[in-house]
Parts: C-alpha cells; sequence; structure tokens
C-alpha cells in the first residue's frame, strides 16, 4: 500500500528521507541520546528488532564512523527476524530474540565480553484484537528484557519501546528492581496520538549471587517469577505494581517511573494524527509465516482456551 498525503506531510518523515535515515524512528533514538546520554563510553550495543535499521545507523554514525581515529570503534550487533541491508561497522543478525540460540550467536561476538546497552524497538505485527496485541507486545518486552540481564555489564543501560497500557506500573517496579534507574520517556519525534513510550533503564545493578538465565526452549520465555527464581526477590514484591494498580493509592504510594518529554519542540508537526508505525500495519495470524511465529503461537493458545478476549 502506498503512502497517504497525511504521511508524506509528516515532518520526521520527510527529514528521514532527506537525511538518508531508513525510518523516521532514527529521530526517537537520537532525541533520547540528546537527553539521556545513551551512548557515552558505549564499547559494545545490541540493536534488537532492529529492521529495517534506522537506529543501527544511528549507532554506526555516532559509535563507528564518528569516532575519533585514535579511538576503536564499538561493536554493533543488529539482531532482527528479517533480513537487513548491511550498515557500515554493523553486525547483523537475522535471528529470533526469543530463542535461546541468539543470545549465544551475540556473545560470539562480542568474545564473551558483555554489553554497555541494549536497545529494543521491537513491534510485532498487529491482529487489531487489543488484548491480543498487548499480550504480544508484553512478551516482545519481556523477550528483550531477558536477552538484556543475560548480556549486559553492571552498571549499563536497556532502552525499549512500550505501549502504555493497563500493566505498564508493574513492569516499571519489576524493572526497578534489575536498574538504578528507570525513566519512561516519549521523545517528539513519537507522536502525540500514539501510546507509544520508551523506557530508559539506566545502572544495572543484578542482585548479588543471581544469576539470570534464558528458557531453553524455543519461543519458551520465562514467566517473570520463573525469571526471577533465585534471585531474593518474592512473588508478592514482584506483584506489587499490579496490586497497587488495583486499589486507589495515595500518589506518592504508587510506583511510577519518571515520564520526560524529549527532542526540540519547535518542529514538531502536529498534523500528524495516525498512530500506527508502517511495520505495525500487516495482519498476520499464521504462528509459521508471522515474523513473531512465537509468541503467535501462546497467543493462539491462549485465544483458544479462552485465556484471553477479543
Ligand atoms: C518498528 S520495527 C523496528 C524499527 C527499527 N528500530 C528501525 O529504526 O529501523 C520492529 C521490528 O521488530 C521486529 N521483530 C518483531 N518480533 C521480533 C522477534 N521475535 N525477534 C526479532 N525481531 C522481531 C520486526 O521484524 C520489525 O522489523
Amino acid at each position: 500500500m502506498g503512502k497517504s498525503s497525511k504521511d508524506k506531510r509528516d515532518l520526521y518523515y520527510r527529514k528521514a528521507k532527506e537525511q538518508g535515515w531508513r525510518a523516521r524512528s532514527a529521530f526517537k533514538l537520537l532525541q533520547l541520546d540528546s537527553q539521556f546520554h545513551l551512548f557515552e563510553g558505549v564499547r559494545r550495543v545490541v540493536d534488537l528488532c532492529a529492521a529495517p535499521g534506522s537506529w543501527s545507523q544511528v549507532l554506526s554514525r555516532e559509535l563507528h564512523d564518528n569516532v575519533e581515529k585514535d579511538v576503536t570503534p564499538a561493536k554493533i550487533v543488529s539482531v532482527d527476524l528479517q533480513p537487513m541491508a548491511p550498515i557500515n561497522g554493523v553486525t547483523t543478525l537475522q535471528a529470533d530474540i526469543t530463542h535461546p540460540a541468539t543470545l549465544e550467536r551475540i556473545l560470539t561476538i562480542f568474545g564473551g565480553e558483555p554489553a554497555d546497552l541494549v536497545i529494543s524497538d521491537g513491534a510485532p505485527d498487529v491482529t487489531g484484537l487489543h488484548d491480543l496485541d498487548e499480550y504480544i507486545q508484553a512478551q516482545l518486552i519481556l523477550a528483550a528484557l531477558q536477552l538484556t540481564t543475560c548480556l549486559i555489564r553492571p552498571g549499563g543501560s536497556f532502552v525499549a519501546k512500550i505501549f502504555r497500557g493497563r500493566d505498564i506500573d508493574l513492569m516499571y517496579s519489576q524493572l526497578g528492581f534489575l536498574f538504578e534507574k528507570v525513566t519512561c520517556a516519549k521523545p517528539r519525534s513519537s507522536r502525540a496520538s500514539s501510546l507509544e513510550a520508551f523506557i530508559v533503564c539506566q545502572g544495572y545493578r543484578p542482585r548479588p549471587g543471581w544469576t539470570p538465565t534464558l528458557s531453553d526452549t524455543v519461543g519458551g520465555l520465562k514467566s517473570t517469577e520463573e525469571f526471577f527464581e533465585g534471585s531474593g526477590i518474592g512473588r508478592d514484591e514482584l506483584s506489587i505494581g499490579k496490586k497497587l494498580n488495583e486499589v486507589e493509592l495515595d500518589f506518592e504510594e504508587r510506583v511510577i517511573a519518571p515520564f520526560v518529554a524529549c527532542g526540540d519542540l519547535s518542529e514538531y508537526d502536529s498534523d500528524a494524527t495516525y498512530t500506527l508505525e508502517k511495520s505495525l500495519t500487516s495482519v498476520s495470524l499464521d504462528p509459521v509465516q508471522s515474523p513473531t511465529a512465537p509468541p503467535y503461537k501462546r497467543a493462539l493458545e491462549m485465544k483458544r482456551n479462552n485465556e484471553i478476549r477479543g
């Protein structure tokens, strides 16, 4: 389907074309970096769910092409189910982030050294069934987080796209067990009408003695409880965000991540009213053909068992 005239009017879409970015999402990462200085001191970085590759282009420019002559460029690994055209200084992997072998492939490229930064702009195909879409998106974030905890060094950072839904306070509180600082950021280039935002998690600090591990079955993510097993964090503590969501509490008692807007407002195109990214618009429920096959499989099972509505 061709671009509508509304798409063409979008400022960031036009700017991306002019500046040679593969997608307008490049500006989201640039604006997040200008707010949070994500790239400072980064030697190894992973871009999860990276196709078509505008975030990887940003990483390539900032951490490879533009570094001083006497500085060794960072190692950049980009992962997506879709093939990606090559980018200077970037190793691309066509792989599923929910597959345990993907972790080994990344670590091999890093020579067994941990990453300083993991970013994830993951989005599954939407089905239009709200509960199903929310479930699959949550699974993708959980997959990115589980992979990240097996990959990053203490003190490292994790950035991921989220859609601010019902259980978001729960996620913030769980991330609070893993990182010193968790912020929810909405870059100016992210359409105002969209629920999209980014969690910026800084200062990874796993509990002493806890070694995070992935499930060894394909697409078989660990549940949050299984994942945190052995960390000393109890089930009650893990569900505290949810509990707090269910009752009206005084504002200070709720676990709320600071919310910041970033980027320069002056050029913001208020005309852009649509909410879905290009990659979110196709619909596929085929568990084999779908780019997010493992989560879909589980989601379809859940739908069959009437565990979710829609
Ligand atoms: C919004 S796009 C990413 C855009 C990218 N950040 C950029 O700047 O060009 C979302 C991507 O998530 C990928 N994706 C979805 N599920 C995935 C999975 N299980 N493993 C790897 N990639 C996945 C899709 O293939 C899609 O390319």
